[in-house]
């Protein structure tokens, strides 16, 4: 039987957490907001006005949904804000000891009932689970970026993970208006474990000299119909993120066809991550991205 969720946390306002924020507001959830950096909170509500303004453009919601989506979004960077809510999704960098840590405080401040997910891309959801105060009411979703654009929502079930946290995810993210695959819980579920190592081939071809980064993304573009190259979209997901996908589905799947490209290692080594530091496989600070290889 599924709980009623009225009040929903977001953990790490990110490029993910601000997208999910933005989904909840709009799906009429009242939404508690959370994050280290105050200056990060202040620039998600940027954020999400901005893709707000994107979808009246392009009519898909109306100036008083904005309006309405944006009272019911709350920014704090105190985790006891999230005390009253009925469900936490954490979506905070891809390292596992900082998530265990997050929970780890959040659950001392959560009414016991509550359900605590994480919108990890490739962490085993049972481990996680088992790190808190709560492995049954512990769940994995798992959007997809950017979250106000992407139509599916994966669902992973940590092996504890009852059948009424389950149901509410699920009634959750179909209010949202979302798709649902539901996949097992192994390392990067079914999306990132086919697309991540498609990306680091991509890294590969770069850094075997087979082409440059422009050939690369407009071979996949024009030759695969994809809407972004590989390299665009890993400098969009965050080199860092794609890194820590591939060390998970090496350690976790412990085949080295997923070893990380050295390439994609030496771009997070200098702190070139991609779009959220300008400067990735291209460089944004212009007012075109130009390819750095
Ligand atoms: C890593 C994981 O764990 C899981 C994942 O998410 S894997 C990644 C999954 N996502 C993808 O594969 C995305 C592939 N790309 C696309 O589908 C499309 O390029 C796109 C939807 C991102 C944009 O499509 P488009 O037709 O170009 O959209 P358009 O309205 O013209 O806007 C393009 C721009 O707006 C962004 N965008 C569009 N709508 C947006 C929204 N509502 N919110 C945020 N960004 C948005 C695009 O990223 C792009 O950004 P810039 O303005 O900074 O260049
Ligand atoms: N990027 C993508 O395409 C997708 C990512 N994901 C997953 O979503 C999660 C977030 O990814 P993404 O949004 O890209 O990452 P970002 O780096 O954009 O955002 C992470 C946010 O979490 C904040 N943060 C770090 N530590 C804490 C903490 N202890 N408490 C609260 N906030 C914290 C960071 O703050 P600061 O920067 O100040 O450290 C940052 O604002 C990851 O698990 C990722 O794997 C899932 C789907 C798609």
């Amino acid at each position: 039987m599924a709980a009623a969720i009225k009040k929903v946390g977001v953990i790490g306002a990110g490029q993910m957490g601000n997208g999910i924020a933005h989904v909840a507001a709009l799906g009429g959830f009242d939404v508690i907001l959370n994050d280290v950096s105050a200056d990060r909170l202040k620039s998600a509500m940027a954020t999400i006005n901005g893709n707000l303004s994107r979808q009246i453009a392009k009519k898909l919601i109306s100036e008083d949904a904005r309006k309405q989506a944006l009272a019911r979004i709350t920014a704090t960077e105190k985790l006891d804000g999230l005390s009253d809510c009925d469900l936490v999704i954490e979506t905070a960098v891809e390292k596992e000891e900082t998530k265990r840590k997050i929970f780890n405080e959040l659950c001392a401040v959560l009414k016991p009932e509550a359900i605590v997910a994480s919108n990890t891309s490739s962490i085993s959801i049972t481990r996680l689970a088992a790190s808190t105060d709560r492995p049954e009411r512990f769940i994995g979703i798992h959007f997809m970026n950017p979250v106000p654009v992407m139509e599916l929502v994966e669902l992973i079930r940590g092996i504890a993970t009852d059948d009424a946290t389950f149901e509410t995810a699920k009634a959750f993210v179909t209010k949202l208006g979302k798709q649902i695959a539901v996949s097992e819980d192994f390392p990067a579920f079914i999306v990132n474990r086919i697309l991540l190592p498609m990306i680091n081939e991509a890294i590969y071809t770069l850094y075997e000299g087979v082409g440059n980064v422009e050939a690369i993304d407009m071979a996949m573009k024009l030759g695969a119909h994809h809407p972004m190259g590989p390299l665009e979209l890993a400098d969009f997901i965050g080199l860092d993120t794609c890194l820590s996908i591939m060390q998970v589905l090496h350690e976790g799947l412990a085949d080295s066809k997923y070893r990380p490209c050295p390439l994609l290692v030496k771009y997070v080594e200098a702190g070139w991550l991609g779009r959220k530091t300008q400067r990735g496989f291209y460089d944004y600070r212009g007012d075109k991205p130009v390819p750095t290889r």
